[in-house]
């Protein structure tokens, strides 16, 4: 295999040279023999930024490919012991080559299926970073972390998440989803932590997100999972539905479907989905305490704007529509008018704590001026 050498933060590494992969003019990371896609070099970013700030141990990156995120984690953020596994073995020789290339000092590798590695090691920080849907490593990546730690998922199987498949969101995550509402990207990013909420109960654990987010095509969530049957119970309460009238854009979300059946505002049938977990998605003190540059830097700032934001969003392009209104209002009027919030999952998007009708008379106002 003719490798290439690349540089992404402090770690300089092999991968297979992707000039040999490029078909009829084209190039996709998934055909190399093993994986590095540099559009999710921020999704490392972040990942080691708040590494930096958890400071684990020890660090299991189960799905490792070339080995980019956990040496990252070693070189950057001072992680002193890195569990490398991935299960095709093209990935383990380039690992290991990777590993002497950046003098990594303490680590192990295996060559195993990521399920079998969860269930038998143990991190403080454990990485899921798999193709698709996370969702079948939930449950060992929840006890791979033993009575406390930090878990982080990325999940790029956004159709299911977000509305578009809703048998494939039945079956994965076990929720009904079945039409993208107008603010499909956080239900995406809420309906994977309700599933992983639901799966640490089975293991008798609670889990708190640190920071949740999207980006282009992947959504990432970090959780905190502590062990004992009342967080456990605690997490759970989180859990609920959101509905949103197809009509009129009113949403509402609750804990009791009863409530959600019928728009309150034009008597119309409502379209639920979930169950998704309804609590917080960051933790402040930990959100606030991470930095970075570039792309990761920019999408962190927005992120910190929302810290206390409600839950959901209008998304004034699709809200705008759904009510006819003749033009889309400006962003910055509507979360000026309704002392809202701007929202990283939608650059049209303002969450507010205003009532419905107030912030429809925000936008006919920004209209008019
Ligand atoms: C999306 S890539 C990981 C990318 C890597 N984390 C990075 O940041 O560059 C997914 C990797 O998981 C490996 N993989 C797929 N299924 C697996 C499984 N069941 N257990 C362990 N590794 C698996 C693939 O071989 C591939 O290298």
């Amino acid at each position: 295999m003719k490798k290439a050498k690349v540089v992404e933060g402090k770690a300089t590494f092999y991968i297979p040279d992707p000039q040999d992969y490029i078909k009829d003019g084209k190039f996709d990371p998934a055909w190399l023999p093993v994986f590095y896609n540099p559009r999710m070099k921020i999704n490392r970013d972040i990942s080691v930024e708040l590494a930096k700030v958890i400071s684990p141990k020890i660090v299991i990156d189960a799905f490792s490919a070339s080995g980019v995120r956990g040496i990252r984690y070693a070189l950057e953020a001072g992680v002193s012991h890195v569990i490398f596994n991935d299960v095709d073995k093209n990935a383990i020789s380039l690992i290991e080559e990777n590993i002497k290339l950046n003098s990594i000092q303490s680590f192990e590798i295996y060559n195993m299926d990521a399920n079998a590695l969860l269930n038998s090691k143990r991190g403080f920080f454990v990485d899921i970073d798999p193709f698709g849907s996370p969702s079948p490593f939930i449950l060992s990546a929840v006890r791979s972390v033993g009575r406390r730690g930090v878990i982080g998922f990325t999940a790029t199987d956004l159709s299911p998440l977000e509305g578009s498949s809703p048998r494939s969101c039945r079956r994965k995550y076990g929720a009904i989803n079945n039409r993208k509402l107008s603010f499909s990207k956080e239900v995406g990013v809420r309906i994977l932590l309700g599933r992983i909420a639901s799966e640490a109960s089975v293991e008798e654990k609670g889990i708190f997100p640190i920071m949740s987010f999207y980006y282009g095509h992947f959504f990432r969530v970090f959780i905190r999972v502590e062990e004992g049957a009342t967080k456990a119970d605690s997490s759970l309460e989180n859990l609920g539905l959101v509905a949103e009238c197809p009509k009129c854009g009113f949403h509402k979300f609750s804990n009791d479907s009863c409530d959600l059946r019928k728009c309150e505002i034009c008597g119309s049938e409502m379209t639920v989905a979930g169950p998704l977990w309804l609590g917080s998605l960051y933790e402040s003190e930990v959100l606030t305490s991470m930095n970075s540059e570039g792309e990761a830097g920019k999408l962190l700032n927005k992120i910190k704007q929302e810290i206390s934001a409600p839950a959901f969003y209008y998304s004034l392009d699709k809200f705008s529509s759904m009510l006819n209104l003749p033009a889309v209002p400006s962003t910055k009027d509507i979360v000026e008018c309704t002392s809202g919030f701007y929202t990283h999952f939608d650059p049209k998007g303002v969450k507010t704590n205003m009532d419905y009708s107030e912030v429809i008379k925000c936008m006919k106002n920004s209209i008019k001026n």
